[in-house]
């Protein structure tokens, strides 16, 4: 595997407690990477360090040949390239077609190109019929379609997902997970998705990274952490069993 991402060594802390302490890890490149582990194990502030939102205290984080951590600015190519979507997406103010367009016009594309890009997505998420009802009007499921679509309109390199599914009903867990898979198959982003649902892991991901205590316990291939893990840890956190 090629990675998209390269860790080492980085450790981060609030308040003097270490959250995130990572020897190595790399994030395969054009492929579904599923972080999964307990609440609190690090996740989100793994991901908010990949997307540059955050900075780690020591390390490097290695993203196209070149250390995000330092000096990697907000409006840096390199941090336009990706794009994350969090657990409650806020909607901007303007139609559905105006917060899906947003991504593009702030990368100057052009209208055509914008118009053309926003109603092939539309027609894939099933949202064409309300692109010009007000975003602050819609459903909770429908708003998480539209951040994923915003996200992915303009194909970025990488797309950081943080539980982009919880609290959604099955018709729309579909749709999510349908529009992942297109943006990997037919943009070739590379996804990073931190899911509480192992079947959703197990379903989607080409790699899995399990976290506990801020450490990487295991990382590999989907379909050989899920039938042969290594560690007893992953063992018992996938099936349920670990108690924490
Ligand atoms: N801004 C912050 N200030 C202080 N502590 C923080 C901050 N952000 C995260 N933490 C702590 O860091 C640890 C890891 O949190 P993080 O949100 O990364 O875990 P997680 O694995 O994503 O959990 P969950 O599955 O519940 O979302 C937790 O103990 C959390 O309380």
């Amino acid at each position: 595997m090629s990675p998209v991402f390269e860790i080492q060594g980085l450790v981060k802390g609030f308040n003097g407690k270490t959250v995130l302490d990572i020897e190595h890890l790399s994030i395969g490149s054009k492929a579904v990477t599923a972080i999964i582990g307990p609440s609190g194990a690090g996740k989100s502030t793994l991901l908010s360090i990949l997307n540059g939102l955050m900075k780690a205290d020591v390390g490097s984080l290695i993203f196209e040949g070149q250390d995000m951590i330092e000096g990697v600015k907000l409006g840096d190519p390199l941090r336009r390239s990706m794009a994350m979507v969090f657990q409650n997406p806020v909607m901007f103010q303007g139609t559905v077609y105006d917060n899906i367009a947003y991504s593009l016009k702030i990368r100057k594309a052009p209208e055509n190109d914008i118009k053309e890009k926003v109603n092939e997505i539309l027609e894939l998420i099933g949202l064409k019929h309300i692109a010009l009802q007000k975003a602050g009007t819609i459903s909770g499921g429908e708003a998480q379609r539209i951040a994923l679509a915003r996200a992915m309109v303009f194909r970025p390199k990488v797309l950081l997902l943080d539980e982009p599914t919880a609290s959604l009903d099955p018709a729309n867990v579909m749709q999510i997970e349908k529009l992942i898979v297109h943006a990997k198959k037919e943009f070739g982003t590379s996804v990073i998705l931190v899911t509480h649902n192992m079947f959703q892991a197990r379903r989607l991901a080409d790699y899995t990274v399990f976290m506990l205590n801020g450490n990487i316990v295991e990382s590999g291939d989907n379909e050989r952490i899920f039938t042969n893990p290594a560690n007893e840890k992953t063992k018992a956190f996938i099936s349920g069993e670990m108690v924490y």
